[in-house]
Formats: structure tokens, sequence, C-alpha cells
């Protein structure tokens, strides 16, 4: 734990993760020179827009994927690798999530993905989605979800993810992991992010009746920290980052990492993820 500790105050979250063995992440002492200022103040790609503000050390993450930002396999590519860029930047210190779709922030992972594809491809699948929240849960950044509309499933996931939940006051948007009513099943880590966001009960009742929670709802177990009016969920994430960016950030990243690693089960070690990418690769191959 010591030696945990030690790591954790020289490379954060992130590089506690890769101690701990899993593939390169990067702290925020590594900045790689390949990026020119513009490629990292500015990034467009198809399915997702990054802006930075330099003077601020906030993105802001639109999901720009129509017609519902599903997790396909090259959303989550392309996300992943803005993530990587922007935890690779030093100036940028915090991360806000957000949708340009209306109604919805994501509807998880995408179900073409896992309708008669091939184990190869299922495996691919699944090692980008066990990617995505490897890196969004294990950022050195402060993280934020600005929820502008549903988030069922996969899209709950990458909300609770992240550090902080401001969600639209719309009782007709929805957020929850919702897989059992799919007759599927949430993999344990995806419980282990909903224990950790709204504690051991909530996660049983809501994991088992595959409950989707309504906004005013969501705020009551917890599942989200804040309700705001449509027009303002930007600004209010905008003001909550300051708050969050007002902490030194080693002491954010060791509180964070301590916590993680006293109440995650182990898929950061190799073997527990590809365990995981095996059992959910033959599963969705026989679905
Ligand atoms: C023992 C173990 C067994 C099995 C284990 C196997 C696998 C484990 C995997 C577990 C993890 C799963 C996590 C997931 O994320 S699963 C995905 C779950 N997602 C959903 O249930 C969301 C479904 N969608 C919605 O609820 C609504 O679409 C939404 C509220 C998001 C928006 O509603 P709206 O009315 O605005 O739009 P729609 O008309 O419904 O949809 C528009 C078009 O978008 C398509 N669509 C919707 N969701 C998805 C999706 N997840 N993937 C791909 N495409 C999607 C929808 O079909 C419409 O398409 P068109 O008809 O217009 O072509």
């Amino acid at each position: 734990m010591a030696n945990v500790l030690r790591n954790s105050a020289k490379f954060g979250f992130s590089g506690v993760l890769s101690q701990l063995s899993i593939h390169s992440r990067h702290g925020r002492e590594c900045v790689s020179p390949c990026f020119s200022l513009q490629q990292r103040n500015n990034s467009t790609s198809p399915k997702i827009k990054v802006d930075l503000d330099s003077s601020t050390g906030v993105a802001v993450l639109r999901m720009q994927s129509p017609p519902v930002n599903s997790l396909s396999l090259d959303f989550l590519t392309e996300f992943c690798i803005n993530l990587e860029k922007l935890e690779m930047d030093r100036s940028c210190r915090g991360l806000i999530i957000t949708s340009t779709l209306s109604k919805v922030f994501s509807a998880g992972l995408d179900i073409m993905e896992m309708y008669g594809k091939s184990p190869e491809r299922c495996g691919e699948f699944w090692k980008a989605v066990q990617e995505m929240w490897l890196k969004l849960y294990g950022s050195n950044m402060a993280t934020i979800a600005a929820i502008n509309g549903s988030s069922p499933a996969g899209g709950c996931l990458m909300s609770i993810g992240c550090d902080y939940r401001i969600m639209v006051d719309n009782p007709r948007y929805s957020i929850g992991l919702n897989e059992t009513q799919l007759g599927i099943v949430a993999p344990f880590w995806f419980k282990d992010t909903l224990v950790n966001t709204v504690g051991n009960r909530a996660a049983e009742l809501s994991l088992e009746l595959g409950l989707l929670y309504s906004a005013p709802d969501a705020l009551k177990i917890g599942l989200v920290d804040q309700l705001v009016p449509e027009d303002q969920v930007l600004s209010t994430a905008q003001d909550t980052m300051s708050k969050w960016l007002a902490i030194p950030d080693h002491a954010r990243q060791i509180d964070q990492c301590v916590y993680i690693i006293y109440n995650t089960s182990p898929l950061p070690l190799d073997h527990a993820r590809q365990m995981d990418q095996c059992v959910i690769s033959v599963c969705i191959y026989y679905i």
C-alpha cells in the first residue's frame, strides 16, 4: 500500500493503474511532443468534438454521433484517443463531457456491435468498452458529466465514470443501468462503479430490476449530483469545475486513487481484464 500511495503521488491514479500492470497510461508529467498547439487545443473528429480552453485548463468533449451517441467500436476508439490526448496535455486539468444531440446524452453500447459479430470483433469491442471506463474512471483530470438527455446502460456507465454529474431537470430524461430489462447482465465493474456512486442497497435494487430513473429520481438516490434547467447545464458544469480545480491536483488525485483502490474490483489487473473480456465476448457471440 505504501508503494501504491507513493506511486499515486507521483503518477496520479492513471499512473497507479499502469503500475498495477494495465498497458500504456499517461500521467500529467508525460507531455507528448507529437501534438502541435493547434492540435491540442481543438480537435474535430466525426463523432466527437473537443474544445480546450487553455486559459481555464478545462476541455469540453461533445459527443455528436446521431441518432443517439451509441458506443460503437469506432466511437469508443475516438473517445479514448481524445481522452488520451487530453490526459497527456499538461495544460488540461478538467474535462466536461456532454452531447450535442437533443434529448440524448448516450444510448449506451451500440446494439449492432453485439449482434452477429465474430468472436474476434466481439473481443475487440469489449476491450474498447473496458478501455473507455479505465481511462475515464482513472483519469487524472477532474471530470464532470453534463447530462443533457437520456443516458441508459453504457451511457450511465460513462456518467458514473466521471467525478460529478449534473443532469438537465427534465422528468422525460432517464438514466440507469437497465441491462437486466434487456435480458443481459451488467459486468461486475459496472456494478462496482454504481455501488461507489449510490451505495450498496440502491445499487442492488437498481441492477436487479434494471431500473431507469427519471432525472428527479436519479437525484434522490444520488445517481446524479445536481439538476439544472436545460440552458444552464454547461455553465453550471463550468462553474462547478472551477471549484474542483481550486483543489490541488495531487491531493484530489491521491484521494480518488485511495477511494477507488479500496472500493473497486481489480479490472485494472491484466488477468481480470482478460477474463472479463473473454466471458463477455462469448456471451455476446451467443446472444
Ligand atoms: C449472462 C450474460 C449475458 C449476456 C452478456 C452480454 C453482454 C453484456 C453487455 C452488458 C452491457 C450492456 C450495456 C449497454 O449499454 S447495452 C445498450 C442498452 N441501451 C439501451 O437500452 C438504450 C436503447 N435506446 C433507448 O432507450 C432510446 O433510443 C433513447 C432513450 C436513447 C432515445 O430515444 P429516442 O426516442 O430519442 O430515439 P429512438 O427512436 O429510440 O432511437 C433512434 C434510433 O437510434 C437507434 N438506437 C437506439 N439505441 C441504440 C443503441 N444502444 N445502439 C444502436 N442503435 C440504437 C434506434 O434503433 C433508432 O434507430 P432507427 O430506427 O432510427 O434506425
